[in-house]
């Protein structure tokens, strides 16, 4: 890792990363082509405060099209140790003034999180509260957190084979990737998915954007009857418009409307002055921390919008700082944090393993205790 610790007396603060780099199982085939990879960095945080030292453990792991690039992230990190270049380390104490969520979300999740965990720590807190506190939530985070399957993008028979297997394994509520074929296709898919699982089991689908006006509004209209908890990203991010108008002609017997690309590329406010949809998912590593997204979660929540936390399919870290942030929005719907089982390996083993469709939050303190002490000592 490189060390950017500040020498001499005084409050002082080391921000290292070291890069990783993990397979998926196999490619998750989504509408915005196919995640074969993660690759990011480990981010460790060395702070000294009065004499006290603390240390939190973060990640960032970018995912192009949704964040930064990897080498803009590197950069950003990077950036941390030496900001002027001139080899003499940081001047300031706070690195997250460094580091803009807008243009480097990735990069300031990682930072962010091993700051949050190191106070978290520190104080003999669970992450969950921490963050809770630090955005004014009254209501103690829960102790799990129910969770959704991720089924990808497959033909009609094996999709259903996914589907079932994750109905079998307790998953109550199942999310579909569309979007990638025909919208017949897709209503094919939905349909053997249906067929598979029954009634008792929450069926939700993400077309990453894919349909425009008139495919969506033929999509929806079709897929209603397979009765959808609801529809994510059936339009463009940028298209608000659209995403309300869908909204109003599906109130009633329609498909809810969800919102992730929208929010990435627009922010919270944009989407709610744009009444452009049910239901908030919000990807921490995307919107530049789990502050951030726990800070739009609470904004959709008062606006009358459910807030649903997902992945961007991170390593270990981001994953459970991601329940983390579920745990703290008081009663959240099922969430897409069920994608470890999606990587190959992963840098530390599980400490939320899901059971029944949920995940536990680890006590702590922090991220998860002991948990990722090897890690941290990586
Ligand atoms: O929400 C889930 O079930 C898992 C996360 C997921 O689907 C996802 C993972 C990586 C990139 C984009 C997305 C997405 O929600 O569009
Ligand atoms: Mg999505």
């Amino acid at each position: 890792m490189t060390d950017d610790r500040p020498r001499g007396g005084g409050p002082s603060l080391a921000v290292r990363h070291r890069p990783f780099e993990l397979d998926l199982v196999r490619p998750l085939g989504t509408a915005h082509g196919e995640i074969r990879s993660r690759d990011g960095f480990v981010v460790a945080v060395e702070r000294e405060r009065d004499g006290s030292p603390a240390a939190g453990l973060g990640e960032a792991t970018p995912l192009p099209g949704w964040t930064e690039s990897r080498e803009a992230c590197a950069a950003a990190l990077d950036g941390l140790s030496d900001p002027d270049g001139d080899g003499t380390g940081p001047d300031r104490l706070d690195p997250l003034d460094a580091l803009d969520p807008e243009s480097t979300p990735a990069a300031r999740h990682g930072v962010s999180l091993a700051l949050a965990d190191a106070a978290a720590r520190e104080s003999g807190a669970r992450l969950a509260d921490r963050l809770a506190d630090g955005a004014g939530v009254d209501a103690t985070p829960a102790d799990a957190v129910p969770v959704n399957a991720t089924v990808g993008d497959a033909d009609p028979a094996e999709t259903a084979a996914e589907a079932e297997r994750a109905a079998a394994e307790g998953f109550d509520c199942l999310k579909l990737k569309v979007g990638v074929r025909g919208v017949d296709a897709d209503v094919e898919r939905v349909r053997a998915v249906r067929e598979a699982v029954g009634d008792g089991v929450a069926l939700r689908v993400d077309a990453n954007g894919a349909w425009d006006r008139e495919t969506a509004r033929r999509a929806l209209d079709v897929l209603a009857a397979f009765d959808l908890a609801y529809a994510e990203q059936p339009l463009p991010a940028d298209d608000l418009e659209g995403l309300a108008s869908l909204r109003e002609t599906g109130r009633g017997a329609g498909v809810p409307i969800a919102v992730d690309e929208s929010l990435v590329a627009r922010g919270i406010d944009a989407v709610l002055n744009a009444d452009a949809a049910d239901v908030a998912v919000l990807k921490p590593m995307a919107l530049g921390g789990p502050d951030r997204a726990l800070a739009a979660a609470l904004r959709a929540r008062a606006a009358g919008v459910d807030p649903v936390v997902t992945t961007t399919i991170d390593a270990v870290v981001a994953r459970t700082a991601a329940v983390h942030v579920a745990a703290a929005i008081p009663g959240v719907s099922p969430c897409g944090l069920a994608t470890g089982p999606l990587l190959d390996e992963d840098l530390s083993p599980d400490p939320c393993p899901v059971a029944d469709g949920r995940m536990p939050v680890p006590s702590g303190p922090g991220l998860a205790g002991g948990a990722f002490d090897e890690l941290r000592r990586s």
